[in-house]
């Protein structure tokens, strides 16, 4: 496993000040097609309490010493690690997660018809239409106050809209994980529709049998449909990099979640502390 002692270098801008919206939470977890739609909600809905109650207790301290929200976006090629990351930015910084897969899976799950158009492109590994996508994330990010946006902005129309709309990220983290690597977690990758907990038959694999037995398996996620999905995400990463340059921070995703979180949580605390001192010397906010 590549090493990720030396982090890459960080510079960020000072903070941004973005309006104020009130709290909320996301919703929406993978699940195989195979699954009732409403024992998927509903265990989406139960996985999603406890991820909430984990992070109340560390929404406390951080959020004690915190008085401006955190507005985050994290980006990645397909099984970069995105989930797994917000789960531990989630657990420390308190953000409410909203992930635009998850918002379209549980839309696929509503069976409406913006769920079933959303599903063929899925399929394809291509992205979904502005038309359906934009308006649902700007519905879930004005329930909020700080955000972790997952998955969202893919393409420069995407971006541009969400500037339009008066969301103005802090920072714009991206995931890097060599091509090779992301084919073999894809394949192997398995969620717990109970826990909404992510296993890989090689390299995570379940605590118990009874675990092992109700795993699943997203439909996207074959060696055929992945490769599709790398080539849309290489198609359009670099225009909404660009998009982003002045608050990007590029982190090495091939090495232990440990170390990747360490990556980002080292981001993380710096901009917190940008923040503060922007809170305390308005004149420093731009
Ligand atoms: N921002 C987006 N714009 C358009 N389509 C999207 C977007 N986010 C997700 N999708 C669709 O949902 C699929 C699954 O996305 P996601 O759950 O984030 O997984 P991954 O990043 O591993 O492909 C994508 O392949 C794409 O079809």
């Amino acid at each position: 496993m590549a090493s990720c002692v030396n982090s890459p270098a960080i510079t960020l801008c000072p903070p941004r000040v973005s309006p104020s919206k009130s709290l909320r939470c996301s919703t929406g977890f993978n699940k195989s097609v195979s699954r009732s739609s409403f024992s998927s909600t509903r265990n989406a809905v139960l996985s999603l309490r406890r991820k909430q109650t984990a992070a109340t207790f560390q929404v406390m301290a951080v959020a004690a010493e915190e008085a401006e929200p955190l507005r985050i976006i994290i980006s990645g090629a397909p099984a970069s690690g995105k989930g797994t990351q917000c789960e531990l930015i989630t657990q420390k910084y308190g953000l409410v997660h909203i992930s635009a897969g998850d918002l379209l899976r549980a839309e696929i799950d509503l069976g409406s018809e913006n769920g079933r158009l959303a599903k063929e492109y899925m399929e394809r590994g291509e992205l979904v239409p502005d038309e359906i996508l934009v308006k649902m994330v700007k519905e879930a990010l004005s329930k909020q106050n700080g955000w972790l946006l997952d998955g969202y902005p893919r393409s420069s129309s995407q971006a541009k809209s969400l500037e339009r709309f008066g969301f103005k990220p802090d920072l714009f983290i991206l995931l890097e994980v060599p091509e090779e690597i992301l084919v073999e977690r894809v394949i192997g990758r398995r969620l717990d529709p109970v826990t909404g907990k992510i296993y890989h038959l090689k390299y995570s694999l379940p605590e118990t049998q009874e675990i092992a037995a109700r795993l699943t398996q997203r439909f996207d996620d074959t060696e055929e449909k992945v490769k599709l999905r790398l080539k849309t995400h290489n198609r359009n990463v670099r225009d909404v990099l660009s998009m982003y340059r002045d608050i990007t921070v590029k982190i090495k995703g091939d090495c232990s979640k440990e170390e990747v979180f360490g990556q980002i949580d080292k981001a993380l605390t710096k901009l917190v502390q940008q923040k503060k001192i922007s809170s305390s010397n308005p004149s420093l906010a731009s």
